[in-house]
């Protein structure tokens, strides 16, 4: 049963950060796809192909999550990237997949790596979980495909052992981040694309 004052609610709040974050440059051309859950079992999600800076609430589609449409509509072609990250994180509330030109670029820019360390950032601290600069913590770099089912499944085994990465990127592609809700999934994802702008500038310094 969906308590659609809260789906409305979330949908608003969803939304405003839609626009935010087409502002800052990270969801071009009809890109990115966002979430926010609805209780233990199901999630909304945006609707397939909308303008992620210009979103309504009727953009918003009700899945379960298995990513299941429970309420009409065509829900994000990777909807089911979001229900897994809710599935294997009972505590998260949020989840934003963005394409920010940093985020797009740095996968490509280190084509062996599987992974990208963040050491010795103060801003590591803006992470649920770390509470001092001398830390070190792995973004996992997954291959592009257009076969989402898999995807879902190789960064759910990922994270089985990872209960503090607050995010993954996609090689060519873009990243996705979560929060326990919405403002920390911001501020994870403000913080991760900071992070990576860092080592981005630090490879082109190296060359
Ligand atoms: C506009 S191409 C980007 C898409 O292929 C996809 O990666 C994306 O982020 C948006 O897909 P969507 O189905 O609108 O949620
Ligand atoms: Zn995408």
């Amino acid at each position: 049963m969906i308590d659609s004052k809260f789906f409305y609610q979330q949908a608003i709040a969803l939304a405003a950060v839609g626009e935010d974050i087409y502002q800052r440059g990270w969801v071009p051309a009809t890109s990115g796809n966002f979430s926010a859950r609805l209780n233990a079992n199901s999630a909304i999600v945006t609707a397939s192909g909308k303008h992620k800076g210009q979103l309504s609430p009727t953009d918003f589609i009700a899945v379960d999550l298995t990513g299941k449409p429970i309420s009409d509509g065509k829900p994000s072609a990777e909807t089911e990237l979001h229900t897994r990250l809710y599935q294997r994180f009972p505590e998260i509330g949020a989840v934003l997949h963005c394409h920010s030109p940093v985020v797009t670029v740095i996968s490509k820019a280190l084509p062996q790596a599987q992974a990208i360390t963040l050491a010795d950032y103060e801003l590591i601290k803006a992470f649920d979980g770390f509470d001092t600069h001398a830390s070190s913590l792995d973004i996992p770099i997954f291959e592009n495909t257009q076969d989402i089912t898999a995807l879902a499944a190789e960064s759910d085994r990922y994270l089985t052992a990872q209960a503090h990465c607050p995010g993954y990127l996609i090689r060519g592609h873009g990243v996705y981040c979560w929060g326990k809700d919405l403002n920390s999934c911001m501020r994870n994802l403000e913080a991760l694309d900071f992070l990576l702008h860092c080592e981005l500038e630090l490879l082109r310094l190296a060359r």
